[in-house]
C-alpha cells in the first residue's frame, strides 16, 4: 500500500534542542523562516504533530497566509490542511486550540487509546482511528494515503514523533531550520532521541539562508532491510524507473532500469537495458557488471529494478535473479512483475524467494516502469 511524501520539519538551535524547558513555545525560527514553513504547510495535504506537541505548545497548524488558503481553494482543495496527531493516551485536552481552528481533523491511537479520545472530544468533530493494540506507522501512513488521500503530509514534531519516522525509514525528507541561538538545558528537548536509525549518511538536497536561519534538506539513502519498504527503497525505485526511460527504444525486449545499493546507501553501480550499444545487455546485467566480483558490500545490499529480474534468457547464459544470486545479493525491489509478452511464466521473484532473497514489489510504481515499454504490451 502506497504512503504519502513524509516531509519533517523542525527547527533547531545551534546546541541541537526543539525548544527549552519553560513553559512558553520556543522561537527558533524568525519571521522569514516562519514564512517558509507556512509555505510548506500550504503545499501539503495533512499536517502531523504528536500529542505532546498539542500538550506542551497548544498549536493551531494553520495556512497563515490568505493569499495561499485561496490559492488552495482554487486548485480545488480545502483551505486549510487536514490535522493528524498520534497518541497512546487518548488523554487530549478538548479545549486545545487544535481541535478549534483550522480544517478536518483527525487522532490516530491504540484501541485503549480511542475510548479515551473519543470520549475526551465529544464536542470537535474529530475521527478516531485506532491502529491496534498499539499505534503503528506504517498503517497510520496508508490510511492517510488510502482513506483521507493525503499525497503529502508535513510532520512538524516533536522530538518522539521525529525519532520514530525517521528510525522506521518513513521519513522521505528531512527539513532542518539551524536556528544561531543555544539553550544549553541538559533536559530540554531534543529533535532526534536514542534510537535506531537508518545507517549512512543521508544525501543534501538544499541549503538556503532565511533570514539569520540556515535551511538544510536531508533525504534519507539507506535501503531498507527485509520485506518491508521504506522512504529510500522508493526513492532508489523511483531512480531505476528513470534509467528505464534511458534505454534505446526496441521491439524486442523489454526497457529496464537498475540500481544498486549498499546497506548504508552508496550507490554502487546502475544500468539500463541496451546500455554501451550491447543489443541484449539487460539492466541489472549491466549494473552489476560494473562491480567487482565479492566486493564484500554486495552481501547487504540491494538491486532495485522497474521490472522484476529475469528468470529464463536465450541471450545468455544466465538469467538476472541467478546473477543477483551469486553476485551474493539477497534484497531486490522492484515495481512491476514480468508479464507474458517475450517467456510464459517467468518467475524471477519466485526464483529469488526460493533461494531466500527478499522480494519488495512495490505495485504503485508500475505504471512508472510500464511507460518505455506500452508499444510491447498492447501486443502481449
Ligand atoms: N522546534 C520545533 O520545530 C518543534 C518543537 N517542538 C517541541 O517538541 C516538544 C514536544 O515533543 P515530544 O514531547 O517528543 O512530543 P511529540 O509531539 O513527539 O508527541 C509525543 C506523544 O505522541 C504520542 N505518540 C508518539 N508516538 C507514539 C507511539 N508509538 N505510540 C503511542 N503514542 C505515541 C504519545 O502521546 P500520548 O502521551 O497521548 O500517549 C506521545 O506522548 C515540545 O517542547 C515542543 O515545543 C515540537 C514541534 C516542532
Ligand atoms: N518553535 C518552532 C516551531 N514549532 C512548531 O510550530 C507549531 C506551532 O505553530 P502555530 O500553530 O502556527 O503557532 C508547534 O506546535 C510546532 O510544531 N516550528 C518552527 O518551524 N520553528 C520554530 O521555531
Amino acid at each position: 500500500m502506497p504512503h504519502p511524501y513524509v516531509l519533517l520539519s523542525a527547527a533547531v538551535s545551534l546546541d541541537g534542542f526543539l525548544d527549552d524547558t519553560g513553559p512558553e513555545r520556543l522561537l527558533l525560527s524568525g519571521p522569514a523562516d516562519f514564512d517558509r514553513v507556512d509555505e510548506v504547510r500550504a503545499s501539503s495535504d495533512a499536517i502531523l504533530v504528536g500529542a505532546g506537541t498539542i500538550r506542551s505548545d497548544n498549536p493551531r497548524l494553520l495556512v497563515n497566509s490568505a493569499e495561499r488558503r485561496a490559492a488552495r481553494v482554487d486548485a480545488g482543495r480545502p483551505a486549510y490542511p487536514l490535522k493528524v496527531t498520534v497518541s497512546g493516551s487518548g488523554d487530549l485536552d478538548p479545549d486545545a486550540r487544535f481541535w478549534h481552528t483550522g480544517g478536518e481533523k483527525i487522532v490516530y491511537t491504540t484501541d485503549k487509546g480511542a475510548a479515551r479520545a473519543a470520549d475526551a472530544l465529544r464536542g470537535p468533530a474529530v475521527d478516531v482511528v485506532s491502529t491496534g493494540a498499539e499505534l503503528d506507522w506504517r498503517t497510520v501512513l496508508e490510511h492517510l494515503y488510502g482513506v483521507r488521500g493525503v499525497r503529502r503530509l508535513m510532520v512538524e514534531g516533536g522530538g518522539r514523533v521525529h525519532t520514530q519516522l525517521m528510525g522506521q525509514g518513513l521519513a522521505d525528507e528531512l527539513q532542518l531550520a539551524v536556528a544561531p541561538l543555544f539553550v544549553g538545558q541538559a533536559d530540554a528537548p531534543r529533535l532526534f532521541g536514542p534510537g535506531g536509525y537508518p545507517p549512512g549518511r543521508m544525501r543534501l538536497v538544499e541549503t538556503r539562508a532565511v533570514g539569520d536561519v540556515v535551511l538544510i534538506r536531508y533525504v534519507p539513502t539507506a535501503p531498507g532491510t527485509g520485506a518491508l519498504a521504506t522512504a529510500a527503497d522508493r526513492r532508489w525505485l523511483g531512480v531505476a524507473c528513470e534509467l528505464a526511460a534511458l534505454c534505446p527504444p526496441s521491439r524486442t525486449a523489454f526497457s529496464v532500469g537498475a540500481v544498486v545499493v549498499a546497506a548504508d546507501g552508496t550507490e554502487l553501480a546502475r544500468g539500463h537495458s541496451r546500455e554501451g550499444g550491447d543489443p541484449v545487455a539487460h539492466a541489472e546485467e549491466a549494473a552489476l557488471a560494473k562491480i567487482a566480483a565479492g566486493d564484500a558490500r554486495l552481501a547487504s545490499a540491494t538491486v532495485y529494478s522497474s521490472l522484476e529480474p529475469c528468470a529464463r534468457r536465450a541471450s545468455r547464459p544466465a538469467p538476472c535473479a541467478r546473477l543477483i544470486l551469486d553476485a551474493g545479493v539477497r534484497r531486490v525491489v522492484t515495481a512491476w512483475r514480468e508479464p507474458d509478452t517475450f517467456v510464459a511464466g517467468a518467475d524471477g521473484s519466485g526464483l529469488l524467494a526460493a533461494a531466500g532473497a527478499d522480494v519488495v514489489v512495490l505495485p504503485e510504481f508500475a505504471e512508472r516502469a510500464e511507460a518505455p515499454n506500452r508499444h510491447l504490451l498492447g501486443a502481449g
